[in-house]
């Protein structure tokens, strides 16, 4: 129901939930690197609280999660990173039926068939790089979104990722980290010899481990990365999305190659088919397909939603069954 349509009894109750849920999250996210729910999840019932604050200030209390932004007491205790341009989440589908509507409402938007750029959906933590003259200044966490944690020195030990790029850009770009499948079973087996909690997952893992104060240890969890995004395609002399990723190549960051670009949407089912046919082989993990507009002057038309961009898409597959 809308905030303002909601008796003062009922906004109480919504607000005391939402404020017990979301600390609840966020310890899980913060404190234990074991999300709860998907950024997008957190993101939409964050967004409701402040709605709720806002119309009835009188239930704000202290420790509302509205009250520390961005997970101040983080366990890491890192130093906070504001992005100068937020991190926004990736809204989710998950059938191609669904992934048609999305299709339909975005041709409707712009008037015109656009390409698309199709690329793996990582399964690992999203990071920003920040590049000056080709070097690497600074890597941060998404956080929130809008603050994250500066993990530049656990970002250097990772091998995959440049300190020097092949051309002195000034540059932001942002990708995913992720524990590579073998990294994990190891990584698992030496905690288990310890008598230490196994992680859940390479996910948790990779968080866990890039949100160390000592970065030895994070050297020691053999992490690896692909870069995917950024904001300033102009610096590089990108139109498209696909170029970008050639460009990334050309500087010498990590990419992911099996990105495809399609004529449209009935062309999706081909490459998901064969995501699926691939995932249990690929050395990473992957929980979906990202789907992106490719052009970037049809990307601007489309614009953003105060969480989601309205040019991309995340196609998640069916959780997988429990391999045990
Ligand atoms: N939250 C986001 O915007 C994204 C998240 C991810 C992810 N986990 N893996 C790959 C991509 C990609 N290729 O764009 C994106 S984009």
């Amino acid at each position: 129901k809308p905030v303002d349509q909601l008796t003062t009894s009922e906004a109480q109750q919504e607000t005391a939930a939402l404020q017990k849920r979301l600390t609840e999250y966020g310890v899980a996210y913060y404190e234990k690197d074991a999300p709860l729910v998907e950024d997008h999840v957190y993101d939409e019932e964050y967004a409701r609280l402040v709605a709720l604050e806002a119309r009835f200030p009188q239930f704000v209390n202290p420790d509302s999660p509205t009250q520390n932004v961005g997970g101040a007491e983080t366990k890491s205790g890192l130093p906070k990173v504001t992005h100068p341009v937020p991190m926004l989440s990736l809204g989710d589908v998950f059938s191609l039926d669904e992934l048609q509507e999305w299709e339909d409402r975005t041709v409707k938007s712009l008037g015109q068939q656009p390409k698309y750029n199709l690329e793996l959906k990582i399964d690992g933590l999203a990071i920003a790089l920040r590049y000056e003259n080709g070097r690497l200044i600074q890597a941060s966490t998404r956080g929130n979104g809008v603050i994250g944690e500066d993990v530049t020195a656990n970002v250097k030990t990772i091998k995959a990722v440049p300190q020097e790029l092949k051309e002195k850009v000034n540059i932001e770009v942002r990708g995913e980290v992720y524990m590579p499948k073998e990294s994990f079973v190891q990584l698992n087996e030496a905690r288990e010899a310890d008598g230490q909690e196994p992680f859940a997952n390479p996910r948790n893992a990779a968080a866990g481990s890039l949100r160390q104060l000592d970065a030895k240890v994070t050297r020691a969890r053999k992490l690896s990365a692909f870069i995917y995004y950024t904001a300033e395609p102009e610096v590089l002399g990108a139109t498209n999305q696909s170029q970008v990723l050639e460009r990334f190549a050309d500087l010498g960051l990590p990419t992911e190659t099996h990105n495809r670009v399609i004529n449209k949407m009935d062309e999706v089912g081909d490459y998901i088919d064969w995501c699926t046919a691939q995932r249990d082989e690929l050395p990473f993990g992957i929980d979906g397909v990202v789907v992106k507009v490719n052009n970037f002057d049809l990307e601007y038309d489309l614009g953003n939603t105060v969480k989601v961009p309205r040019w991309a898409i995340a196609y998640k597959f069916p959780p997988e069954e429990a391999n045990t």
